[in-house]
This record gives structure tokens, C-alpha cells and sequence, in this order.
């Protein structure tokens, strides 16, 4: 499934009706299945429909008809002017005879529900005058709002908070980058032929059906040496100093991810854990001998991560360069090795990388992990809500995860579970994006059992389960189909 900009759509539309597919038809079902969503969620509770002149407001006024047949009170305060199909959708909620009302007059009380469809994807600035007070009275009203396409006023501020969204034809970029002020999605099929949706130069949203084949088989035959050995070198004790924790959180992640054998090297006084581990206790940063086919380096490594992943460089493993490893000259050396790694920061790291502020990188995770990717030629995992995945041209983000995972250490379960899947036999860029869903579906279940206040560890317990919810096809991508 392809993450939509706006242009992309408008494209798209454009050429449905190149090929002579009506657009009024499109209208016409993306207001029907919003009304269906509406009475799912609403039942016949009274709606007010607030539309703008466009065709999002179109996609309103068509709700609005559907809704009146299904004998749910509507009220609906509409922009002047309409043109075309949204013309075509007035005159045709007027032949019922219901009467509209200028959006200026717009009010509504306790019990009613509010559509949002002032502004979709024609969006070309921040709303101003009658429109932000309007979405500010949405905000303040108390009541639930079911936004048509994207909640008003996206991508900029100010913005409709909807409790639900039914997004038309194909997510499109501020669904995921602004997760938040869409509340429950839905994603509406409206009509549009397949083909015009399959953009292989568009970012990728992480489904469920496209990591399902990735996921490592596990023969009959499998013993601890064949589904992949992974090798951790992080830590650091130095001044009264100790970061000992992380390397530990590694190694369970890639364990709980399905590494046969976990080999870890740690500053010397370090807790012997995992107790299934291999141990190489070191007093300084050495490469010891270790059998395994990918590395997770940088963990908690303080000062000393930098020299741990430039002598990790002589095993030439796929290695995940996490925390203090994600240091210019490591990334120069790896580069001119021509070792394959999966880098891993989060905002302030690649920010630190590319020469930027962490709200600079967060403002466009796409570009910037795209960037990240370009000027390492490595594989990108840029954390956060959303995590992107970049490698080369490719764009991944992640729908799972949330909040409850911004808690100290899950980053390095992160790290380890994307090293178990190098080792066992992944590509970096397909490592990255089916380790980062899986940890987040992790953190999904744990919080819907939970809620806030997880450990790290438990995040790592919880893979299995995740692995498990992707292989019998249970694995919610939080996002109804309609
Ligand atoms: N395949 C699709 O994507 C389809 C799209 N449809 C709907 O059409 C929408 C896009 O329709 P439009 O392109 O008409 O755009 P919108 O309806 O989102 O908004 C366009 C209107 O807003 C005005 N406007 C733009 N920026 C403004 C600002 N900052 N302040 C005040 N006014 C501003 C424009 O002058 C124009 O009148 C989609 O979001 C969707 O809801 C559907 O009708 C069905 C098909
Ligand atoms: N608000 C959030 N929504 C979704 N995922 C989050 C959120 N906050 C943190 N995470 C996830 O938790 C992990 C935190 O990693 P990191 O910042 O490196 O922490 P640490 O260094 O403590 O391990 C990342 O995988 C990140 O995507
Ligand atoms: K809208």
C-alpha cells in the first residue's frame, strides 16, 4: 500500500477521468461509505455537516443526502459557490428538500455529531478568519467529529481533532505524519481503478500482507546454529560511569526476535545476562572471536562506541549501528568497506548526523531519513512516530507503535530484534522495516493490555507474540477497511 501526497491524488483522479471514469462517481461513493462509517460509529445520533466549497465539501453534502434517506437529522451549514461535481452534489441534496445553511451560522449542541468537510486534500495554506475560528469552535465543542478525507486544516495549524477519519481511495501523508488529529482511520475504497493506486515511486505504508513473506521459516531441522547468530558489542564502564543495561536489552531483543545464539561482548563487571547468552567479558573495546552471521554494536557503548564499531568493521558482518556508534567516521569507514549496515537513530541522533535540530528532523521524517540514507548508502531506520525506513530511493513507514514504548531502553530491544532478522539471512532495508513493525506491534498489544508504564524488557517478551499475531494473519495494521 502507497502513502498518497496530494498531487499524487490529484493525479490519479485526473487520470480515472482521462480513462473516462466519472469523478461524480467517486464523489458519490466517497460519500456513501463515509455515511456508512458514520452510522457504524454514530449510530442515528443527529449530525451537523460543516462543508466547504470544494470537493471535500461535495463529499459532505453527499453524506449529508445519504445519511437524510437513512432518517438521521441532518443539519448542514455549507461555503458558498460550489462548482462542478460539488455543484452537482448540492443541487442533488436540495431536490430532497433540505435546506442549507451559510457556514457563518454554523452551531450545533449536546447529542449532535459534527462531519468535518471544510478541506481535504486542496488544501493550499494555514486556514485564517471564519475557518480557523470555525475549527476552533470544532475543538472546543466537545463533540465527536467525523472528518471526510483528512481532518480540516492538515497539514498545517490550525487543524480539525477528529475522532475518526475515513480517508478516500489511499492514505495520504498527513494521516501517518500527523497520526494524532486523525483519531480512528479508516480507509474507504471510492472506485478508483486498482492500477492507478500501485506507485512504486510513492512511499510505502508497512502492511501486514507485504511482511508476512518475509517473515524467516523455521524448518523442521533448525538447531540454534542455523537461524541466525548475532553478536552484540555495546556497554561501557569508565568514572564511576556504567551503562550496562543496554547491550543485555540487545540480546534479549534478538533472541525474543528468534536468533538462535547471541554472543555478547561487554565491558568486564558487567551482569552475566541474558544467562543464554555467550560471554566475552572484555576490559576495553576488542573484537573478540565470535561465530555469528550479524552484529548489533553501539548499545549504551558511552565514549567507547565509536572504537567498538570501527573494530566490529574487521568481522565485514551486516551490523546494526545503534547510539554511539552513529558517528560520522564510522559511517565514512563503513562506506569505504563496503560493509552493509542498518543504521538506527532517533531524531536527535540523525539530527546530530545530518547537521540539523531534532524538531528540524522530525518536522519531515521522510525526507530526512531519506537523506540520512543517501549520504551513507546504508539502511535508515529513523525512530519515532512514525518510524521511516530508508534505503536508496526506497521509503517505508511504519504504522505500528505507540507512546507507551517512549520509555528508557526500548531502542536497544529494537536494535538486537533488527540484528536477529540480519542474521537470519534478511536484507537490511527488509531487517529494518519487518523488525521496527513487529517491535511496534509488540508495543501495541502490551499497551492495549497495560497502557503506559513498560518496561524495555517486556517489550522484548512481547515479540513472540507479535511474530505470531504476523503469521496467522492476525496482525491489526490499527486501520478499518471499508
Ligand atoms: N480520488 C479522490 O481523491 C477524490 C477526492 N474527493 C474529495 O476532494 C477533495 C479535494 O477536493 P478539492 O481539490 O476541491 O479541494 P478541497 O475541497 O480540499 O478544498 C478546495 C477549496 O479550498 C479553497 N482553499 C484552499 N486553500 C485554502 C485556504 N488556506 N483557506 C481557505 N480556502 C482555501 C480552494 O480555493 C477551494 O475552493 C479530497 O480531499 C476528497 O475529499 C472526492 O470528491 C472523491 C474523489
Ligand atoms: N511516541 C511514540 N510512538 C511510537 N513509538 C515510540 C514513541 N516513542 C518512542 N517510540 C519507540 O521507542 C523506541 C525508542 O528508542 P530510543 O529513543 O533509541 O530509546 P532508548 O535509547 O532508550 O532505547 C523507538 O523504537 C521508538 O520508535
Ligand atoms: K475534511
Amino acid at each position: 500500500m502507497r502513502l498518497f501526497t496530494p498531487e499524487a491524488m490529484r493525479e490519479a483522479d485526473r487520470k480515472a477521468a482521462e480513462m473516462g471514469y466519472p469523478s461524480l462517481l467517486l464523489m458519490e461513493w466517497a460519500g456513501m461509505k463515509a455515511a456508512r462509517v458514520y452510522r457504524e460509529l454514530f449510530g442515528h445520533r443527529p449530525a451537523v455537516v460543516l462543508a466547504g466549497k470544494g470537493n471535500n465539501g461535495g463529499d459532505g453534502l453527499v453524506l449529508a443526502r445519504h445519511l437524510l434517506l437513512e432518517g438521521v437529522a441532518v443539519r448542514v451549514y455549507a461555503a458558498e459557490g460550489q462548482e462542478g461535481d460539488a455543484l452537482l452534489a448540492r443541487g442533488a441534496l436540495e431536490a430532497h428538500g433540505l435546506d442549507l445553511r451559510p457556514l457563518e451560522e454554523a452551531a450545533w449542541g449536546p447529542g449532535e455529531v459534527l462531519v468535518d468537510a471544510l478541506f481535504g486534500t486542496g488544501l493550499r495554506g494555514p486556514l485564517e478568519g471564519l475557518y480557523a475560528g470555525l475549527v476552533d469552535r470544532v475543538n472546543a465543542s466537545g463533540l465527536p467529529v467525523l472528518s471526510l478525507d483528512l481532518p480540516s486544516g492538515l497539514p498545517f495549524s490550525p487543524h480539525v481533532r477528529a475522532t475518526a477519519t475515513v480517508a478516500f481511495a489511499a492514505l495520504k501523508t498527513p494521516h501517518l505524519l500527523v497520526r494524532e488529529a486523525c483519531g480512528r482511520l479508516f480507509l474507504a475504497e471510492i472506485g478508483l481503478p486498482r492500477h492507478l493506486l500501485e506507485r512504486e515511486d510513492l512511499p510505502e505504508v508497512a502492511t501486514p500482507e507485504a511482511l508476512l513473506p518475509l517473515l524467516p521459516r523455521r524448518p523442521l531441522t533448525a538447531h540454534k546454529g542455523s537461524v541466525g547468530r548475532v553478536g552484540v558489542l555495546g556497554g561501557f564502564r569508565g568514572e564511576g560511569l556504567r551503562y550496562a543495561g543496554a547491550p543485555v536489552l540487545a540480546a534479549l531483543g534478538a533472541y525474543r526476535m528468534g536468533a538462535g545464539l547471541v554472543h555478547l561482548a561487554v565491558p568486564e563487571g558487567t551482569p552475566l545476562e541474558p544467562l543464554e547468552a555467550v560471554f566475552h567479558p572484555v576490559p576495553g573495546p576488542t573484537l573478540p572471536a565470535m561465530r555469528v552471521e550479524a552484529l548489533a554494536v553501539g548499545m549504551g557503548g558511552g565514549p567507547w562506541g565509536r572504537e567498538w564499531a570501527l573494530k566490529a568493521l574487521e568481522a565485514q558482518l551486516p551490523t546494526v549501528l545503534d547510539a554511539d556508534a552513529l558517528h560520522p567516521e564510522v559511517l565514512e569507514a563503513y562506506r569505504r568497506a563496503g560493509v552493509r549496515a542498518v543504521l538506527t537513530p532517533h531524531a536527535g541522533e540523525a539530527g546530530r548526523l545530518l547537521g540539523k535540530s531534532p524538531e528540524e528532523i522530525a518536522q519531515d521524517p521522510l525526507a530526512s531519513a531519506r537523506a540520512l540514507a543517501e549520504a551513507t548508502g546504508q539502511a535508515v531506520v529513523l525512530k519515532g512516530n512514525p518510524t521511516v525506513v530508508a534505503e536508496g530511493g526506497r521509503l517505508s513507514v511504519n504504522p505500528t507503535g505507540n507512546p507507551a514504548l517512549a520509555t528508557g531502553g526500548t531502542g536497544d530491544v529494537l536494535a538486537g530484534a533488527i540484528a536477529a532478522l540480519l542474521a537470519a539471512g534478511l536484507a537490511p532495508f527488509e531487517a529494518a522495516r519487518l523488525g521496527v513493525y513487529l517491535h511496534g506491534l509488540a508495543g501495541d498489544l502490551l499497551a492495549e493490555e497495560k497502557g503506559v508504564g513498560l518496561l524495555a524488557r517486556e517489550v522484548a517478551e512481547a515479540l513472540p507474540r507479535a511474530r505470531e499475531a504476523l503469521a496467522r494473519n492476525q496482525a491489526p495494521l490499527s486501520l478499518t477497511r471499508m
